[in-house]
C-alpha cells in the first residue's frame, strides 16, 4: 500500500515563551523534501520539533497551524498525527529483539509481518538478525534498525534531531546517503535539526537559520 503523499504546511506559526516571539515560521515541505533547521544553542530548534510532534511544553504558547495536506494536526495529539521521529540516540528497546523492534514499528493490521520485518533487515544488510538483542549490534546497525523502524510504521512526515551526530565520520557518510535516500524514496516531507553543515548539504533542500 502507498501511502498519498502530502505537503507537510506549517502556517504563520509562531511560538512564544512568557510573552517574547522565539519563532516565526511560514513554510512548506514537499513530499520527499528535506528542510534543514541551523540554529545557535537556545534558538528554539527542540521547541519547534516539540510543537510539530505534538509534546510542546505548556510553557510555551503557540499561534498558527499545521496541516498534513489538507488534514489539520495541530488540533490532534501526537499519537494521531502520523509523525516519525528519529534521534541521536536509535533508542531501540533493549527488552526486545532486533526482529521485535521492527514488529513495534509495524500498523497492528499490517500484512505479511514477519516478511516485511525481514525485507527490512535486508535493505540494511542485516538479513538474519531478527534474534539478535540490539545491545550486541553497534551503534551504526542500531541506527539503521531504528531507521527501519521508523519505516515500517508508516509515517506521513519524518523529524530528525540531531540523527548522525554520535556516530564516526565515516559511518555518517553512510547514514546520511541511507537516511535521506530512503526519506527521499518514500516521498516524506522531512525536517531536519542540525548544527552539521554537512548533513544539510546531504540533506539536498532548503535550510532555514533559526536567530
Ligand atoms: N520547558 C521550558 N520552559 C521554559 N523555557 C524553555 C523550556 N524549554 C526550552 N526553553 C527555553 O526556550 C529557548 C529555546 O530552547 P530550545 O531547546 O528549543 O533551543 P535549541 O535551539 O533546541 O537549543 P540546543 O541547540 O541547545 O538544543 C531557550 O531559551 C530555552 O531556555
Amino acid at each position: 500500500m502507498t501511502p498519498n503523499l502530502q505537503t507537510l504546511h506549517i502556517k504563520q506559526l509562531k511560538l512564544t515563551l512568557a510573552g517574547d516571539t522565539l519563532l516565526a515560521m511560514h513554510r512548506d515541505i514537499a513530499p520527499g523534501e528535506v528542510l534543514t533547521v541551523m540554529g545557535p544553542s537556545g534558538s528554539g530548534k527542540s521547541t519547534l520539533l516539540a510543537y510539530l510532534a505534538g509534546f510542546l511544553s505548556p510553557a510555551f504558547q503557540a499561534q498558527g497551524e499545521l496541516y498534513l495536506g489538507d488534514k489539520r494536526l495541530d488540533t490532534l495529539p501526537a499519537e494521531h498525527r502520523g509523525i516519525g521521529l528519529l534521534f541521536q540516540d536509535p533508542m531501540l528497546f533493549p527488552h526486545l529483539s532486533v526482529g521485535g523492534n521492527l514488529h513495534f514499528g509495524l500498523p497492528r493490521r499490517a500484512r505479511d509481518k514477519n516478511a516485511q520485518v525481514a525485507k527490512a533487515l535486508e535493505q540494511i544488510g542485516l538479513a538474519g538478525f531478527e534474534t539478535r538483542d540490539p545491545a550486541t549490534l553497534s551503534g551504526g546497525q542500531q541506527s539503521r534498525v531504528a531507521l527501519m523502524r521508523l519505516l515500517l510504521s508508516r509515517p506521513r512526515a519524518v523529524l530528525l534531531d540531531e540523527p548522525f551526530s554520535k556516530l564516526d565520520t565515516a559511518l555518517r557518510q553512510e547514514m546520511r546517503a541511507l537516511v535521506f535516500g530512503q526519506l527521499r524514496e518514500a516521498g516524506l516531507p522531512t525536517l531536519l535539526v542540525t548544527h552539521d553543515e554537512a548533513d544539510a548539504a546531504a540533506a539536498g533542500g532548503p535550510i532555514v537559520v533559526l536567530e
